[in-house]
């Protein structure tokens, strides 16, 4: 078995497949990025930098692009770094191959309740698969600014192997085994920053913040363990830890939409005017459904999902949530 893997290539030419494209590269390593834009090939090839969507970053020769995906057959792992909405179709595409593909899309498909894993084990299921979830922005790992994450993998010397090459002296992953408590994580976390983008723009305080916080993390908790995660998985980096920090900073996308739609914006127009995803809003009324579907109460993530449809106001989502019958805190 494979014990380290030095040829990455990246799918993905979004913020966060760039920047992890350049954490791999940033020492002179050859890495090859699968970029859908063709602007953004171009740039990242003669330019070295990303002006869609890392227009900060400054990129390593070392970092080339290609708009196709059969230019990384000869990689031997995959980091697949597709927003979930359309993983399924670049995916289907990807080259023969025994490479394994490491998951760093956080989010739920809509009709199918598929998790990134899911989708693969529908598609390329001869590989190996690994999750790659945490605390990350991706400005600040692309500056290399001091980063831990979770690396999970059903089989534990994949997950080691994997960890072990992904690791740099400032980019620091901890193994686990617990697949579905990283995906759960970091697609619940999604919907939680957008509530608490929504208490910051409707100018609510910190008291709310800080409630919605805790209530969401009771809310991923109910639903992870349903779904077999480890609790240590959800109070971790893949869960809790990405949970504070996207629910604490305009850095965050999901976070920023969440302001918008608390200052009243429309949320169709809110999405309309970006070109960067907030995984929050296509996985807030999937998740809603899986859990309604499941008997798992999910109040907060419910309410997102009729926020981000635009059939109830912020006014009423903050009446029904506090006008709930009062309960003991463990449930
Ligand atoms: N940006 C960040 O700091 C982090 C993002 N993530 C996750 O990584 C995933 C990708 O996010 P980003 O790289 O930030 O995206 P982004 O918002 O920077 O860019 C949008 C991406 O969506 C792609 N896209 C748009 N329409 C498409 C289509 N029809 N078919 C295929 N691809 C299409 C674009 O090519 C681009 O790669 C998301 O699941 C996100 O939650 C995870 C950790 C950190
Ligand atoms: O997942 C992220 C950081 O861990 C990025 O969050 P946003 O997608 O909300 O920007």
């Amino acid at each position: 078995m494979t014990s380290h893997y030095s040829r990455f290539g990246v799918v993905g030419g979004g913020a966060w497949g760039t920047a992890l494209a350049q954490l791999l590269a940033a020492e002179g390593a050859p890495v090859r990025l699968w970029a859908r834009e063709q602007e953004v090939v171009a740039a990242i090839n003669a330019e070295h930098r990303n002006p869609l969507f890392l227009p900060n970053s400054a990129l390593s020769p070392s970092l080339t692009a290609t708009a196709d995906l059969a230019d990384l057959a000869p990689c031997d792992a995959l980091l697949i770094v597709v927003p979930v909405p359309y993983l399924r179709a670049v995916l289907a595409d990807l080259p023969a191959g025994d490479a394994p593909l490491i998951f760093c899309s956080k989010g739920m498909e809509a009709g199918s309740f598929a998790f990134p894993i899911d989708i693969a084990r529908d598609i390329a299921t001869s590989r190996p698969h690994a999750v790659l979830s945490g605390p990350t922005f991706a400005h600040e790992v692309a500056a290399g600014l001091p980063t831990a994450i979770t690396l999970a993998a059903a089989n534990p010397d994949i997950a080691t192997a994997i960890a072990g090459s992904l690791a740099r002296p400032h980019f620091r992953p901890y193994v686990s085994t617990d697949v579905i408590g990283a995906e759960i994580g970091g697609a619940v976390k999604n919907i939680l920053a957008i509530a608490c983008g929504i208490v910051d723009g409707a100018g609510l305080g910190l008291n709310a913040r800080a409630a919605l916080i805790s209530r969401g993390f009771a809310e991923m908790t109910r639903f992870g363990l349903s779904r077999g995660a480890q609790a240590e998985t959800l109070a971790g980096l893949a869960g809790l830890g990405d949970l504070v920090l996207t629910c604490t900073s305009s850095n965050s996308r999901n976070f920023s939409l969440g302001q918008g739609l608390g200052r009243g914006e429309a949320a169709a127009t809110l999405m309309a005017d970006r070109r960067t995803v907030a995984e929050g809003a296509f996985s807030a009324p999937v998740v809603a459904a899986a859990a309604r579907a499941d008997g798992i109460d999910m109040p907060i993530t419910d309410a997102v999902a009729r926020l981000v449809a635009g059939e109830i106001r912020v006014s009423d989502a903050v009446q029904a949530l506090l006008s709930r019958p009062l309960r003991p805190e463990g449930r």
